[in-house]
């Protein structure tokens, strides 16, 4: 027998109470029926009409944006983004929120799934509940930093540039994105008309002058000739092919990488190689994973997931003549650029392929640090326990996703490694989405 398909409830308006924010950056209400709301664009204790986007009767959840606030939360603050709210673009999640307000939604976002997924306190996973504002990002109230180094921009089909909406695949011409770092403004992709292009690819490297624009044009169409306000080192045109849409780059002006510049080194990343989007992430990680590992001499180490071998290099450094590295990446690209940034490190060496293959297969069975990070999803158990087997005397890892990684700590935890220093980083403002990275050792070990 047939069910009878349910009545959408899009577009219905429920008037709430909104609770607390949860992971993905929406809040939690209920509607009177008892029905779960996720909602957008509001805050913990604010009374708003909530309109769903998402949903039918009877679903375990409604998705909803605010649309009307009829009691604001004191942390609200004008949007200063024009292009944001309901409906517009998706990029940034909370320009409705006071900056510190941000960092402490997260804190309470990281504190719920730690304590959900993995059964820990702040305490017991040894963090002070606080998420620090990476360096130069302190803003005031209404201000947002222009932080995004690297940004895709989508193209409507009048050929203006713009972000996609929130879980749409319609473009929201934008005139100047307020989170795009000077260097991508700079370029003037959001100051022109693009015919026939799907997507504009804008890359500004940190501490060079090197630029990259990748063009995607629309399928069928003749790869046009572009002139840009500034000369990059870059221009590379991708074709999209059929519906698998093979990004395949069809001609090269200038370098087909980017040179950045973090951790006293230059770091060549080839176009689609994995670099942190936030000018001072690089930086900041290196000396959070270092700091925490403390490597000393003669150390063994693992950098997994190493995109083109930001700690591989750290580490590299600190272990000396005696030490030995090694990193895996899966990307063949990065894993080319990461054995070219650390050529002068004999004692570093790098495996291209999957974590999960690549590790069993070298038939190592020890090492003193472990450092990892992982993509959105996590390492996962098999992956946790392998690592937890080798008795690193520390490990870090590096998360964007703080439900990945509590699932991934109760996997350490059942392996016998126990927190022994987190920390947060508001690596994406005006974005509900947070960087940690997570120090472990053997439990039993303490301070
Ligand atoms: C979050 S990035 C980290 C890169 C690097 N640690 C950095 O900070 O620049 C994750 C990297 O893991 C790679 N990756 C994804 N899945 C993988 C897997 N199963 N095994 C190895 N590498 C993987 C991606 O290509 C990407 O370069």
């Amino acid at each position: 027998m047939q069910s009878e398909p349910k009545a959408s409830l899009v577009g219905e308006e429920y008037e709430v109470e909104v609770g607390p924010v949860a992971h993905g950056g929406h809040c939690i209400a209920r509607t009177a029926e008892g029905q779960v709301l996720f909602v957008r664009h509001t805050l913990p204790g604010e009374r708003v009409v909530a309109r769903v986007t998402e949903g039918e009767e009877g679903a375990r959840f409604l998705r909803a944006d605010a649309v009307r606030i009829l009691d604001p939360a004191k942390d609200r603050v004008e949007a200063p983004c024009p292009f944001s709210g309901p409906g517009r673009c998706g990029g940034c999640d909370w320009q409705h929120v006071a900056p510190g307000a941000q960092r402490r939604l997260k804190a309470e976002v990281i504190t719920e799934q730690l304590q959900r997924l993995a059964g820990l306190t702040p305490e017991a996973a040894r963090w002070d509940g606080t998420v620090e504002p990476a360096p130069g990002d302190k803003v005031a109230r209404g201000e947002v930093p222009a932080w995004r180094t690297r940004l895709q921009y989508a193209v409507d089909e009048a050929g203006r540039p713009g972000l996609r909406r929130h879980r749409s695949h319609e473009v929201e011409p934008v005139d100047h994105c307020l989170i795009a770092a000077p260097g991508v403004t700079e370029l003037g992709i959001e100051k022109r008309e693009w015919p026939q292009i799907e997507s504009v690819e804008a890359i500004a490297a940190t501490g060079s002058s090197d630029r990259q624009v990748v063009l995607t044009p629309r399928p069928g169409a003749r790869l046009p000739i572009v002139e840009l306000d500034r000369p990059v080192s870059v221009l590379r045109i991708a074709e999209s092919r059929g519906r698998e849409r093979h990004r395949l780059v069809h001609r090269v002006h200038g370098r087909p990488f980017v040179r950045e510049r973090a951790a006293d080194r230059t770091w060549r990343v080839g176009e689609g190689g994995f670099w942190q989007v936030h000018p001072k992430a690089a930086d900041l990680l290196v000396e959070a994973v270092m700091q925490g590992l403390m490597p000393r001499k003669g150390d063994t180490a693992l950098d997994l997931y190493c995109g083109v071998g930001l700690f591989a290099g750290a580490l590299g450094e600190r272990v000396g003549e005696r030490g030995a590295v090694l990193g895996i990446e899966s990307s063949k690209r990065a894993a080319e650029d990461a054995r070219h940034n650390l050529q002068d490190l004999d004692r570093v060496r790098i495996e291209h392929g999957k974590v999960e293959q690549v590790l069993p297969r070298t038939g190592i069975t020890e090492a003193d640090l472990i450092v990892l990070d992982p993509p959105r999803s996590g390492a996962g158990k098999e992956t946790v326990a392998h690592l937890a087997s080798l008795g690193a005397r520390r490990i870090a890892y590096v998360a964007c996703d703080p439900a990945a990684l509590a699932r991934d700590l109760a996997y350490f935890h059942d392996a016998g490694y126990t927190p022994r220093r987190l920390r947060a980083f508001d690596l994406f403002p005006v974005t509900h989405h947070v960087e940690c990275v997570a120090v472990l050792e053997p439990a039993g070990k303490g301070h």
